[in-house]
């Protein structure tokens, strides 16, 4: 069985704008006042807690459990609905759809908690691509453990897999579970390209789709 199993943050899409818009109204709640954008980017990555560390401990305050806990609580509050600044990257619909009808098990394994995950896929009405998603607080740990990654592959039950990511979280969770990663450039990644193990970089999901076809060989619709 062949499966593609994508991250959904700077992977699929392009949330950043709406993580950066919750991050300003949690820290607002607190009195204090909203990081630049590209600074709460390079946060996304390990999911709700580790984000919300680094705006803890960029906004210069220390953190407290009791700061940790009331951030989180307020963050998952919006997040659930925080899909109105997201924007699909270019070619993900066709090639999701392209991919299913030829038969391919689609999956997403990704940090972001699952109702997020769910309300933003639905949002853009891609919930029916997908057979599997693992959400980050579906396990006990997270991506770059590699234990949702092979959540997904042995739900999916796939054994021909290609993982797409955009980060060095992604790479990372792809190399611990001994699985081929492809690299989605205009992701959130901070190392460079060179340094994450990949099969492929690319920057636009046409790449993504001729690779595809090329190592799979194309299968026919069923
Ligand atoms: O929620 C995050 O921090 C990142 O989510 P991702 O795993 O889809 O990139
Ligand atoms: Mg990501």
């Amino acid at each position: 069985m062949k499966a593609i199993i994508f991250d959904l943050d700077g992977t699929l899409i392009d949330s950043a704008p709406d993580i950066h818009a919750a991050s300003a109204v949690v820290l607002k709640a607190e009195g204090l006042p909203p990081l630049p954008f590209e600074q709460v980017r390079g946060f996304i990555g390990n999911g709700v807690g580790v984000l919300i560390s680094r705006v803890i401990a960029a906004s210069g305050v220390e953190e407290t459990p009791e700061l940790h806990a009331r951030m989180s609580r307020r963050f998952y509050d919006i997040y659930e609905s925080a899909v109105n600044l997201t924007e699909l990257y270019p070619g993900v619909p066709a090639l999701l759809e392209r991919l299913q009808k030829r038969g391919f098990r689609l999956g997403v394994c990704t940090n972001k908690p699952i109702e997020a995950t769910r309300a933003v896929l639905g949002h853009f009405d891609l919930l029916g691509r997908f057979d599997m998603l693992v959400g980050g607080e579906c396990l006990p740990v997270k991506k770059p453990d590699p234990a949702p990654l092979q959540h997904t592959v042995r739900s999916l039950g796939a054994t021909n897999i290609l993982y797409v990511g955009d980060s060095e979280v992604d790479a990372e969770t792809a190399r611990a579970a001994g699985l081929d990663f492809a690299l989605f450039t205009p992701g959130y990644r901070k190392a460079p390209v060179e340094s994450l193990p990949h099969v492929l970089a690319f920057d636009h999901y046409d790449q993504l789709g001729r690779y595809i076809d090329k190592r799979f060989g194309v299968v026919e619709p069923t």
